[in-house]
């Protein structure tokens, strides 16, 4: 029998030993929609944006869901209906929040890279606040702005150069990372930004990494923060808000990052201690709202036994789910029916069909299958879906949101013809 409720995962359960997302059999929507598939539970959300809500009770505070971790629309549409803002990266990203219904005014938009036109669509859509990056960004900012005769609300990113102690490819917040403005540039960088025609200084914003475990990153950025913001005023210009990122982990494999609420009335104390408990906040949580929210599903295609190892390949890949191929990540992976009993377990890679020896879901794996039978790949709410591709020419899985017992298909199975939507043969333009 596999212990039930799930490490991470409380709306997922074996009854009967058949799995459940809530009360939805997970084996007759895969039946019905086909593997791979990604499953996502409205509950689990709601759940994680309540635990940063208890946290929050009282304050000014707005949450601005980092999209990428999952920019499905119905996920948009979930919390842009409970009053969150977007954190944004792209103007593709600005453009799905608006097709969601999103609030152009709760949008805040990060990124080293921005682009002249990404800057006037977010312009023209009269977002909240661009996180600048780069006294360069400033300058072209204020240029864009000024030639629309507008001012830019902005916030300078700053970089605290503080260690978030989490994997180096999404550490953000160190002084070796492309992001933000050194803490030491940022008093001089807000001077420039006050006296730029196309700018209002609005805040001041900070990101220092993803997948964090632990209180002490957040409050040792949040007092160098403070200290900045101190200066900054000293020096006459008003910081309406302060934004402190995201970043909270989720228990992927036993993790015990902090609870939302548990970690913010820590850093409310410290606000309060510095006599900032009033100013307005702002956070951008991605992977913490839904991380745990999602399941894929997959079919057990063949079982091969190896001399050094045995492999159960599935018909989900790396384009699929890329983090296991990119960060050595580990997602937890279980049989839709437990079926253990009286069979024999034996232990696996679990691997896709891409031509890449990086293809796999999940290594040195005790499962009990056969093929044709389905397994589920856990955590996989934020960066799974969000980060594949058609690598391999393989079309992209269909995405199913359930809420209770009922269950929605939220975006159709890619079909094959789908990927050669954009593409024309040469010299055959007509
Ligand atoms: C600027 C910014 N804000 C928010 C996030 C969300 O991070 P997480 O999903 O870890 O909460 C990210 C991703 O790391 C980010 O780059
Ligand atoms: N893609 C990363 C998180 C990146 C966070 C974005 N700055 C992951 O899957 O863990």
């Amino acid at each position: 029998m596999i212990p039930s409720p799930l490490p991470g995962q409380p709306q997922l359960h074996y009854r009967n030993q058949s799995l459940y997302l809530e009360d939805c059999r997970l084996a007759d929507l895969a039946r019905e929609h086909g593997t791979p598939l990604y499953v996502y539970s409205t509950a689990s959300m709601l759940e994680a944006l309540a635990a940063y809500r208890r946290g929050f009770a009282g304050r000014r505070v707005q949450i601005c869901y980092a999209m990428k971790a999952n920019p499905s629309l119905a996920v948009l549409q979930l919390f842009a209906r409970e009053g969150c803002g977007f954190d944004i990266v792209s103007g593709g990203e600005l453009a799905r929040v608006l097709a969601a219904g999103g609030d152009p005014a709760r949008v805040i938009f990060s990124g080293v890279g921005k682009t002249r036109a990404e800057m006037r669509q977010a312009l023209e859509a009269g977002i909240g606040c661009f996180n600048v990056e780069s006294e360069a960004e400033l300058e072209v900012l204020s240029e864009v702005a000024s030639a629309m005769s507008l001012r830019a609300p902005v916030s300078i990113r700053v970089n605290p150069n503080v260690d978030a102690r989490t994997h180096p490819y999404i550490s953000t917040g160190l002084k070796g990372n492309k992001f933000g403005i050194a803490h030491e540039r940022t008093l001089a960088t807000y001077q420039r930004a006050a006296a730029l025609p196309g700018l209002r200084v609005v805040g001041i914003d900070c990101h220092i990494g993803s997948q964090i475990t632990e209180k002490t990153p957040f409050l040792d950025a949040l007092e160098r923060m403070l200290d900045l913001v101190a200066a900054i005023e000293a020096a006459g210009i008003a910081i309406h808000h302060i934004d402190l990122g995201g970043g909270l982990g989720i228990n992927y494999n036993g993790d015990e990052p902090p609870a939302a609420d548990a970690l913010w009335a820590r850093l409310l104390e410290r606000l309060d201690a510095r006599g900032y408990g009033d100013r307005r906040l702002m956070i951008e949580p991605g992977r913490s709202l839904v991380g745990n929210a999602g399941v894929c599903l997959t079919e057990v295609l063949y079982c091969k036994p190896g001399e050094q190892k045995n492999f159960c390949i599935v018909d989900a890949a790396m384009n699929d789910l890329p983090r296991p191929a990119m960060y050595q990540a580990y997602h937890a992976i279980v049989p839709l029916e437990d079926r253990a009993e009286g069979r024999e377990p034996v232990v696996y890679d679990v691997v896709g069909p891409v031509c890449e020896s990086g293809d796999w879901l999940g290594r040195d794996r005790s499962l009990a299958v056969q093929p044709g039978e389905l397994l589920a790949v856990l955590s996989a709410g934020a960066y799974c879906s969000a980060m594949g591709s058609t690598y391999n020419s393989r079309a992209r899985p269909p995405e199913v949101l359930v809420s209770g017992s009922a269950a929605q298909l939220v975006r159709t199975r890619e079909s094959v013809s789908d990927l050669f939507r954009n593409e024309r043969l040469p010299g055959n333009n007509a």
